[in-house]
């Protein structure tokens, strides 16, 4: 049973303490002894049926008498593996789906449900290639069924990009993004790394447009190989790459980086300063600093220190100290669903309360920033609500910033000041970019 049994754990984690699937994952593949492709399996599960759970909900509810919801858990989950076998992995036989799932209902002491099982399954195996359809009445509950994503968020995402790139955008979100890395410049080059990872058996090609980064496949667990524990690359989204491109952070500057843990975006400026100057890597949460400090040792950066601290509460040391402050706010992360597939699940309440500590934040950090300095507000995601309106909030508020200007390869070129980058128009995470100066 293996991988099966212990995705089953990993769902019920997510039900029951509400924790985060990449997360609950991680830790259920260590306590089960879980590796190679039993673990690889495991994980399509579980990030498959949180990608497709209102879809197989949807099939699921047209072959079973029961509302699934109503079902006595783990049953909802243990139909949802099968189903998204059946529907979805070519290489499990639907027999050996049905029959697994039969078994996980034995072992979880629901005996009693597994003729339900057996049944529900068999049906949608006997009808996988004519599914009732989904009804089209309704354009924002069809794409929410379709694609898995919840109807408040389908209908905002309709207002914002129109039918056929938010189709494109919930389908992005539904596929395996490839594995990204920042060359550390201190170490080494693109050049050399591509060959040092073919070596590795790990293909590395250079990003389409973002300077600095490789695509890379076949690596498996990244962390084992000597150039990730060398220090001689970051894994990092392309879009988070360009912070430190659009903060244009040079040598000998001081920078302040507000929001920090776990450190992606000092790290990034400190390769673009090649370790000259000071960046302070300040976070809320005192436990989070240690992966900034691991990481920093791993690659070798000497200019970044850590500060524990609320980016809201002004600290006098710092007023107007520094050349750039970054504010990489904590937000929805609406805009990294292709890598924690849950994240859509999140409240639409969130949206009302984050917007309250993103504008604090940047309030605060404005009075870090020297005259004639940068500041640069960045999120993980794509509604308007945290990005351009709390910047433009801002700026009506501190007539001493304005927008600034930058450009950046094909296909951005030029922008005046703010990006939102989306997965099906730029390839990289949605995420948001503002660049202000203070005049
Ligand atoms: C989007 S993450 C930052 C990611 C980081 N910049 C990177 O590139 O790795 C947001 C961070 O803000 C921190 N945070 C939340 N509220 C904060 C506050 N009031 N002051 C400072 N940091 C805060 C969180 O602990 C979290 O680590």
């Amino acid at each position: 049973m293996g991988a099966r049994e212990t995705a089953l754990r990993v769902l019920m984690s997510c039900r029951n303490n509400h924790a985060w699937a990449d997360a609950a994952l991680k830790a259920q593949l260590g306590r089960d002894g879980l590796v190679g492709p039993e673990a690889a399996l495991c994980s399509r599960l579980v990030y498959g049926v949180v990608q497709n759970q209102q879809l197989l909900d949807f099939y699921l509810s047209a072959y079973c008498s029961q509302k699934p919801d109503h079902l006595q858990p783990p049953l909802l989950e243990i139909l949802r593996l099968g189903a998204y076998q059946i529907l979805y992995l070519d290489r499990v036989p639907d027999s050996a789906a049905v029959n697994t799932s039969v078994e996980l209902a034995k072992i979880s002491g629901r005996g009693q449900a597994s003729g339900l099982v057996n049944a529900v399954l068999r049906k949608i195996a006997q009808n996988k290639t004519a599914l009732p359809p989904i009804p089209e009445r309704d354009e924002a509950k069809y794409l929410s069924i379709r694609y898995s994503h919840p109807k408040w968020l389908v209908k905002r995402l309709l207002s914002i990009l129109g039918r056929e790139e938010t189709e494109a955008f919930l389908a992005a979100n539904n596929d395996t993004p490839p594995l990204t890395v920042q060359v550390n410049p201190l170490k080494t080059n693109a050049e050399s790394l591509i060959k040092e990872l073919e070596g590795w058996g790990v293909k590395a090609t250079p990003h389409p447009w973002v300077p600095g980064c490789l695509e890379l496949t076949g690596a498996g667990d990244l962390t084992t190989l000597a150039p990730f524990r060398e220090g001689k690359l970051l894994v990092q989204d392309p879009a988070a790459r360009l912070v430190s491109l659009i903060a244009g952070v040079q040598p000998g500057q001081k920078v302040l980086d507000l929001c920090a843990a776990p450190g992606g975006k000092s790290f990034s400026a400190a390769f673009a300063m090649e370790d000259k100057g000071e960046i302070v890597s300040c976070d809320l949460h005192e436990n989070k600093l240690k992966r900034i400090q691991e990481g920093a040792a791993r690659l070798d950066l000497t200019s970044i220190t850590t500060s524990a601290g609320d980016g809201r509460v002004f600290r006098p040391e710092w007023a107007e100290r520094f050349d750039t402050v970054l504010v990489d706010a904590p937000c929805s992360g609406l805009g990294i669903i292709r890598k924690k597939p849950d994240v859509r699940y999140k409240k639409a309440d969130d949206l009302f309360i984050l917007p309250v500590i993103q504008t604090a934040l940047l309030d605060n950090a404005a009075r870090y920033v020297a005259p004639g300095g940068v500041l640069v507000y960045s999120t993980c995601t794509i509604l308007p609500e945290e990005n351009e309106q709390v910047t433009d909030a801002f700026l009506t508020e501190h007539s001493d910033f304005c927008r600034d200007g930058f450009t950046l390869p094909a296909p951005v070129g030029e922008a005046e000041g703010q990006l939102t980058l989306w997965p099906q128009r730029h390839g990289t995470d949605g995420f948001y970019i503002c660049r202000m100066k203070r005049k």
